[in-house]
């Protein structure tokens, strides 16, 4: 028997997830020696293993490329690892700005930043993102073309109502760890993350002008999933 038979009860299924991640980044990403520097120096540092997986890091690197964005907001930075995929997706004139509570995490990205030659393309920001993001609106008139929120869940639906200040039609905007290992579908979780994603779902599926998708993934870093929401001109019917 496979220790992959999924029959069988003492194979942990998270196991083949993590084999599989590997698989597909094997034949599919970059060996990136600066991406591969910024987990390391993360965890030398003692900082949370939150950031994206790689492939997850190379999917949003094509939504990037696929938008054709030059503006990008991030909001939640950790080490860097997901603004390094995203500006290197950038044109040379690009820029994207990644918002930032703690000054530790802060430091880190600056340095991962710095190695992989990215700082040009990239305003870090510290502070709780709700306080930065007034000035951001000040400072960047023009939308921007993605937004990725992926700091604390229960800000969730303030982040959403910055995002559509923040964008314009045909925007992208992206929510990570939306699924929790399935804990989202509890109305009743005490989980102040549960019911952040919760609402924000919520108002996505209400907007007008917000047409949208989630999807479960699984792999190196467990059950989960994002959603990815376009900005539209006209009402969306739903
Ligand atoms: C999931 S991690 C971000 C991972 C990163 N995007 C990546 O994939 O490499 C969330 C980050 O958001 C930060 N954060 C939490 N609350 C925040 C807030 N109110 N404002 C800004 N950042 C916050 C945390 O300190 C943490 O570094």
């Amino acid at each position: 028997m496979s220790k992959y038979d999924l029959n069988n009860s003492k194979v942990n299924p998270s196991a083949r997830w993590n084999e599989v991640d590997h698989y597909i980044n094997s034949l599919l990403l970059p060996n990136d020696k600066d991406l591969q520097a910024a987990l390391e120096a993360n965890a030398e540092a003692g900082l949370p293993s939150h950031d994206v997986t790689p492939n997850q890091g190379k999917f949003l690197q094509l939504l990037l490329k696929i938008q054709g964005a030059s503006r990008v907001l991030e909001i939640g930075t950790l080490g860097a690892y997901s603004t390094i995929w995203m500006a290197r997706a950038l044109p040379d004139h690009g820029r994207i700005v990644s918002l930032e509570s703690e000054p530790k995490h802060a430091a880190i990205a600056q340095a991962n930043l710095t190695r992989a030659g990215l700082m040009h393309k990239v305003d870090l920001r510290v502070g709780p993102a709700l306080t930065s993001l007034p000035d951001i609106k000040e400072e960047y008139p023009e939308p921007f073309d993605l937004i990725f929120i992926d700091a604390d869940k229960p800000s969730n639906p303030d982040y959403l109502r910055w995002a559509l200040r923040l964008t314009r039609p045909g925007s992208l905007i992206i929510g990570d760890n939306i699924i929790r290992d399935g804990e989202v579908i509890h109305s009743d979780s005490e989980d102040a993350r549960v019911q952040g994603v919760r609402t924000f779902l919520e108002c996505i599926g209400d907007h007008p002008h917000l047409e949208a998708t989630a999807l479960q993934t699984v792999g190196s870093k467990g059950y989960d999933g994002f959603v990815i929401a376009r900005v539209t001109d006209s009402p969306v019917t739903k």
